[in-house]
């Protein structure tokens, strides 16, 4: 089983307009997408589209909370959540016709001391039938990078590998805690190690440092380009083949989630970054967040590209 940590889920709106947002005035959405979002849900519904097991942990409250939970049963999502006193977020994700996509993102209700202690003892619980747990995403007040990096601390010295997906000072502050993968993108790279990097080989430099300070897996993702991963097996860049864009949200979530099977899966990690990125861009050609038709991960896993570039 993979269990997945969602400290801040939400219930993500896609709205899809028929026209362009034209600043200041009323647009009538033509086409509305709910699902259980936040980050650690969209990568638990592509381990559910796998048929792998998994359960969904976090926090979730209120109508929304409620509603949330609703959302993922539909969609095959085991959760244990810890119910919180107040309201799940909300994040809207408008997606123009030109394709371009702008999310906004509530930034989630406080949890309390104790709601924390109850969410810790839970994931002691969990870690004990997990063969992966993914941390996924922002945290809300009432909880610190520090208390995150203990988490992952913890379930690391528990002998389970951990998948992180965070950024800025809550990346930074996870480093330490040595999880077996992290997910960054360009900037976040560079935000880790406090440089500008934007050349590859600037990106394969950085990625190779946090290898050698003990993260096993580093992918870099590169947008529409693909990724670039180190790992103990070498350092690789893989491609997709091009597609049109319907939805890029949650495909990094997406990623995480094929990845965080292949590697519950055992496969080499160059065949969990092919299979993972495959999973990922077929979630780009779905209305739905983080949704993808497995034969079609199948088509275009044919069509990435993986190359070695470094031993
Ligand atoms: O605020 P966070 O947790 O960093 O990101 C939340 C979020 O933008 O991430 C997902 C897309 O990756 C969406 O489901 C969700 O709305």
């Amino acid at each position: 089983m993979i269990v997945t940590v969602t400290l801040n889920a939400s219930i993500d709106k896609a709205y899809y307009l028929d026209s362009p947002v034209v600043d200041g005035t009323v647009h009538r959405v033509s086409v509305v997408d709910n699902s259980a979002g936040g980050k650690g849900l969209n990568a638990s519904r592509a381990i559910t589209t796998l048929n792998y097991p998994v359960c969904a942990t976090g926090f979730v409250g209120g109508n929304n909370g409620r509603y949330l939970v609703e959302l993922a049963h539909k969609d095959g999502i085991t959760s244990d959540f810890i119910y919180t006193e107040q309201e799940t977020r909300s994040c809207i994700n408008i997606l123009e016709p030109n394709k371009q996509s702008t999310e906004f993102l509530e930034p989630g209700q406080p949890i309390l001391p104790e709601e924390f202690l109850a969410f810790k003892a839970k994931l002691v619980q969990l870690t004990k039938d997990a063969e992966v747990v993914t941390f996924n995403g922002s945290i809300p007040k009432g909880i610190s990078a520090e208390n995150y990096k203990e988490l992952i601390q913890e379930t690391m010295a528990a002998g389970v590998p951990c998948i992180v997906d965070a950024s800025g000072t809550l990346l930074t502050s996870c480093i330490d805690a040595l999880p077996t993968m992290i997910k960054p993108n360009t900037d976040e790279i560079g935000q880790l190690l406090k440089r500008e990097i934007t050349t590859q080989d600037e990106i394969i430099e950085a990625a190779q440092e946090l290898h050698k300070r003990g993260i096993k897996i580093i992918v870099v993702s590169l947008g529409a380009q693909g990724a670039l991963m180190v790992s103990d097996e070498g350092t690789f860049i893989a491609n997709p083949p091009k597609i049109e864009v319907i939805n890029p949200v949650g495909a990094g979530d997406t990623l995480v989630g094929s990845f965080a099977v292949a590697l519950a899966q055992r496969k080499p990690t160059s065949e969990c970054l092919t299979f993972a990125l495959s999973c990922a861009t077929a979630s780009c050609l779905s209305i739905g967040t983080g949704r993808f038709d497995q034969a079609v991960a199948a088509e275009i896993h044919k069509q990435v590209t993986i190359k070695k570039i470094a031993g």
